[in-house]
């Protein structure tokens, strides 16, 4: 499988000022020395509680945040540089679905402009063909032509998400930052929402970065996850190494944590729950460091890498 994206060592630092000066006083380290490769045509997978760092990483990929330090390779060439990422198309070919589709979509806008925005940024179509491709993609997102004269506001989340989606896909891209992609909407839609980037990734050959809290949604849609804590991945590996054989203590905790289906499990979900956060509590001053952060990954498996402390745990 070819690289499409690597990360390399990334940080992300945030500074925090104080004082009469203003002066930076310390740093939020959102995203703290992360490795991370995305093939393509693949889903990743980056889960992890709310203020792990996620969204930082994908707002970095996609040029809205500066990174610190790092590197990020794409198709071989270091694109940490403004500069070269012009030269490439950079921002032609990766793009953003975000979590609130009610305001990352311009209100003001109809659909037709928000749609045909990143074709008019990135490509000079004339008029006709311009209108043609802004029809296809209305097809290809399942809605109706009408659409095109109205706004954000007239549309349920769930429509406006393939509006952002529409908008997303419109320059063919080749890797996909989705942000939460769905869990604004209600269980029934999100399914539909899911299957059907599923479907488009399937037809354009599309790559896919998809963040989420969510491991029952990461199981469905990922080849790879990484599991991020603090500003750092505890554990990363394909599907299969992270759901069926985790090895960090945090990896074992967000598990438990999903709710099950099954009605005749939850007594017994339960009670493994509360054992998992009991060693979670017990145990965890092994698997971070002084302040708090996660230790280096080590690799334990073909496809699996977790940050487990040196002499191993009990
Ligand atoms: N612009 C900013 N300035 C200062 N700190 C920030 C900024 N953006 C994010 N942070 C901090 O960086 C950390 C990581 O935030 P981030 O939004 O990336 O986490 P997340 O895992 O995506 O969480 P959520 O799911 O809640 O969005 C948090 O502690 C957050 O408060």
């Amino acid at each position: 499988m070819n690289e499409i994206l690597t990360l390399k060592n990334l940080k992300v630092h945030y500074p925090i000022r104080s004082g009469f000066f203003n002066r930076v006083t310390d740093n939020v380290y959102a995203v703290d020395g992360i490795d991370l490769t995305i093939n393509e045509g693949e889903t990743v997978g980056l889960v992890g509680e709310s203020g792990s760092g996620k969204t930082t990483i994908g707002k970095t990929i996609v040029g809205l945040e500066n990174m610190t330090s790092g590197e990020m390779i794409y198709k071989g060439q270091d694109i940490s540089k403004k500069s070269t990422r012009n030269k490439l198309k950079y921002n032609k070919d990766v793009q953003m679905i975000f979590q609130d589709s009610m305001s990352s979509l311009n209100p003001r806008k109809n659909i037709y402009d928000i749609i045909s925005e990143p074709i008019r940024n990135f490509e000079k179509l004339d008029p006709i063909s311009e209108r043609q491709r802004v029809n296809d993609l209305l097809d290809i997102v399942g809605l109706p032509q009408q659409t095109l004269s109205q706004y954000p506001h007239q549309f349920s989340g769930g429509q406006r998400q393939r509006i952002g989606i529409a908008r997303a896909v419109a320059t063919n891209p080749k890797l996909i930052v989705a942000d939460e992609p769905v869990s604004a909407l209600d269980l029934s839609v999100q399914a539909q929402v899911l299957n059907f980037m599923k479907q488009i990734q399937k037809e354009m050959g599309i790559a896919f970065l998809f963040i989420s809290h969510d491991l029952g949604v990461v199981r469905h849609m990922t080849d790879n996850i990484a599991v991020m804590h603090y500003g750092r991945i505890v554990e990363k590996g394909s599907r299969e190494a992270i759901f069926n054989d985790p090895k960090h203590i945090y990896t074992k905790r967000l598990l438990s944590a999903i709710p099950s289906i099954d009605v005749s499990k939850r007594q017994e979900n339960k009670a493994n729950r509360l054992q998992v956060e009991k060693t979670f509590e017990e145990q965890k001053y092994l698997f971070y460091d002084k302040d708090g952060r996660a230790l280096p990954l080590k690799k334990i498996g073909e496809m699996h890498w977790a940050a487990l402390p040196e002499g191993g745990t009990k």
